[in-house]
């Protein structure tokens, strides 16, 4: 639960019982990403304007390799049902998150040319190649562990902005991550999680030698969630 400015105690969505556990195994940096001083800046308007723009830019190549590291799951998946929820996000990200990108970078004079030549930042290095990396050398729910902190700390995001009655600064942006959409997606994602960690370690998950390796993984996706907001902030 949280509580906003206004004393509206908003509940924490669910979005699936693995995650619940990954994240309540890492709160510390979970609050530092989810309550960074770029989110409270997006709430209340006073991120400044270039803040926000030099992390778009850097987040149009962040979902570029994003959307490779779940194609990339595609190909780590064990059946038809972990590949349709794979690809069902992979669509997502191309086709609808990275047009928010380019519809509010358009309005500011930025082509969508100039976003797909922007330099990245070793923050969006660091963070894309890990989850990347993540795939590559571990399996199906090592990659899931480095990839969900984005989708559902996104999803957590836009839930609680939404509903602390925003400035309208940033509305396009909060609405994308609050909407119906997004949060299906968080819950698809969330499922897709339980799915695949039942059917590789069982129900007593907790319990296997490779539980804290994940959330190691999950850990080390949210700390550099925080150094990307980091990155944004100082643009
Ligand atoms: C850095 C970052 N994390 C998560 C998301 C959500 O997809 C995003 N667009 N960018």
């Amino acid at each position: 639960m949280n509580e906003t400015s206004h004393g509206t105690v908003i509940s924490t969505p669910c979005y699936g019982h693995y995650f619940d556990q990954w994240r309540a195994a890492c709160t510390v940096p979970w609050q530092a990403y989810t309550q960074h001083d770029f989110v409270t800046g997006l709430a209340d308007g006073r991120l400044p304007r270039a803040a926000f723009l030099h992390y778009l830019r850097q987040d149009y190549i962040f979902l570029t390799h994003f959307s490779r590291a779940w194609a990339l799951a595609i190909v780590k998946s064990d059946n038809l049902e972990e590949m349709k929820a794979a690809s069902a996000t992979v669509h997502a990200l191309i086709h609808d998150e990275m047009q928010l990108h380019v519809r509010i970078c358009a309005a500011e004079g930025i082509s969508e040319q100039e976003l797909s030549t922007t330099r990245e930042a070793p923050q969006n290095i660091a963070y894309t190649r890990y989850v990347l990396e993540a795939g590559y050398s571990g399996d199906f729910l090592d990659l899931l562990a480095a990839l969900a902190p984005c989708v559902m700390g996104y999803g957590e995001i836009g839930a609680r902005l939404a509903a602390s009655k925003p400035a309208a600064d940033y509305g396009d942006w909060i609405n994308t991550y609050a909407s119906d959409e997004y949060q299906a997606l968080c819950r698809d994602v969330g499922l897709l999680i339980d799915n695949a960690i039942t059917t590789q370690l069982g129900t007593t998950a907790e319990a296997t030698p490779r539980w804290h390796a994940l959330c190691d993984r999950f850990r080390t996706a949210t700390e550099l969630e925080v150094a990307f907001w980091q990155m944004g902030l100082k643009g």
